[in-house]
């Protein structure tokens, strides 16, 4: 399973209560075969860890970080100070301010320090972003990447035609 190999994608969340939105990011690595790792990491309640994550990512050989967090969000801006790699933020739904508060604490950071900050609970294209920048370099995945999106066109056709009937 891809969790074994070497992981070129860290997923990093800020409490076991967020696995049911970064479950999401999971799913859609299995299906692309890439490797990962799972990990739960904070800013907050395991600073030295975070930082320890973050300054060791590159030499696991991770080439990208996903990093989901609900509140007040400081995982992935955090995790970004600590490392050159690309870092992508999930907002994770909240009770009292619907997510609006980790969106907020994730997607406005300061110049310099950039997170790429995808939508409230938005898991699975964080993954799909992921694989895009691994992609680069990727020629199979770039392909997988193609046949995902035509699949997608042609269910949305499909839908369309259904609708006529
Ligand atoms: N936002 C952060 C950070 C962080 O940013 O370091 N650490 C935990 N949390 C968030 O707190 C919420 C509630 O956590 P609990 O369910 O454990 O109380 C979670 O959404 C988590 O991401």
């Amino acid at each position: 399973m891809s969790m074994k190999s070497k992981p070129e994608i860290g997923i990093i969340m800020g409490s076991d209560s967020d696995y049911p939105v970064m479950e999401k990011a999971i799913e859609v690595l299995k299906e692309f075969h890439v490797s990962f790792e799972v990990k739960i990491v904070s800013a907050h309640r395991t600073p030295k860890r975070m930082k320890e994550y973050a300054e060791s990512a590159i030499e696991k050989g991770i080439k990208v970080i996903i990093a989901g967090a609900g509140g007040s969000a400081h995982l992935p801006g955090m995790t970004a100070a600590f490392t050159t790699l690309p870092v992508i933020g999930v907002p994770v739904q909240t009770k009292t301010l619907k997510g609006l508060d980790s969106l907020l604490s994730i997607v406005q950071m300061p110049a310099g320090v950039p997170v790429a900050t995808v939508a409230i609970d938005g898991a699975k294209n964080a993954a799909l972003l992921a694989l895009q920048i691994l992609a680069i370099n990727n020629k199979k995945l770039q392909k997988k990447l193609v046949e995902y999106k035509l699949k997608m066109e042609n269910e949305v056709i499909e839908k369309d035609k259904k609708l006529l009937q």
